[in-house]
């Protein structure tokens, strides 16, 4: 199954907007109501998630809700709220995994926000609540006065090894803050794509179309793994085991396996699956 490619913030406190983001093309939607809501519309943006979730028409995005911190009253009292409406509660600057005691097996995505939350990665990940963990940059890169790519780069591969490593689906980036910026989002996700992130988180529907084409497989590489894939099936219906491709390249099983699946990447970002 491909993991989602694209993830929708949209602020609990805009609800006239929920069902424009469930329409945008993202393949998961998050109700915020954390750090986009101010504290004095916290229990209207709560009510606004409860009212949507609870008539919510039938929809090919499935519909997450960002909860405040599970270490203050105010979240625990989100996920009472949502926990069992949404299809999944994502968890903000998460730093130990003891929070996540009382959300239901596969249900939490929490963000690792903080330095401790990054040192922490393994451990958090691999807590049997957790469906997927994330990155969340901005907070990342106050606390720590971090401006340079490379450095953060640093911190994105602890969540891409932490996640692998517990078998949960790939990492997706977070959020680029610029929405007008299309280039350079386009950019950085290729980047990102490169160094095993897969997705991202948008906060801004006209950022869907671009994170879904730039981490579409390139023609090149769609080509490539089309010409393994039909190497090994003639190999197979020739009951051989070991391919060479025509120019001398041998085909194992992890190349073949990475092959097909840029194949069904490439056709459900071109809606053919
Ligand atoms: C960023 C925004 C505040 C921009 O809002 P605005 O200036 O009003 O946008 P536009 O005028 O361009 O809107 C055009 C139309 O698009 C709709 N729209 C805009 N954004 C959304 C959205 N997120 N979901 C659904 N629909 C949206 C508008 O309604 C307009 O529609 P129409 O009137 O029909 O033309 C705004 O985009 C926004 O609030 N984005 C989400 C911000 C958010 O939730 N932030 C929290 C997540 S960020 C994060 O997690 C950081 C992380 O924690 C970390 O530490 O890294
Ligand atoms: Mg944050």
């Amino acid at each position: 199954m491909i993991p989602p490619v694209t993830w929708l913030y949209v602020p609990g406190d805009r609800p006239e907007r929920f069902a424009k983001a469930v329409a945008s093309g993202a393949d998961v939607v998050i109700i915020d109501l954390e750090d986009a809501v101010v504290p004095a519309r916290k229990d209207e943006a709560r009510a606004n998630a409860v009212a949507y979730l609870r008539e919510r028409p039938a929809s090919a995005a499935a519909v997450h809700v960002r909860v405040n911190d599970l270490a203050t009253a105010r979240g625990r009292a989100d996920l009472e709220a949502v926990g069992d409406l949404a299809d999944g509660v994502r968890l903000p600057k998460v730093e130990d995994p003891a929070v996540l005691d009382g959300v239901a097996d596969g249900r939490a995505y929490p963000l690792l926000e903080s330095a401790a939350g990054i040192l922490r990665a393994a451990a958090v990940a691999a807590h049997p609540a957790v469906a997927g963990i994330a990155l969340g940059e901005q907070d990342l890169s106050a606390e720590l006065s971090m401006t340079d790519e490379a450095a953060m780069n640093h911190l994105r591969l602890q969540a891409v090894l932490a996640a692998a490593a517990a078998g949960l689906p790939p990492v997706p980036m977070s959020v680029y803050p610029d929405v007008r910026d299309e280039e350079g989002l386009a950019a950085s996700c290729r980047a990102g794509r490169a160094m095993g992130l897969f997705g991202r988180t948008a906060i801004h529907p006209r950022q869907i179309p671009v994170i879904r084409r730039a981490f579409r497989p390139g023609e090149e590489e769609l080509a490539r793994a089309l010409e393994i894939v039909e190497a090994a099936e003639r190999a197979e219906r020739a009951g051989l085991g070991a391919v060479a491709l025509p120019d001398g390249r041998f085909v194992d099983v992890p190349v073949l396996a990475r092959a097909r699946r840029t194949v069904a990447l490439a056709r459900h970002l071109d809606g053919e699956v």
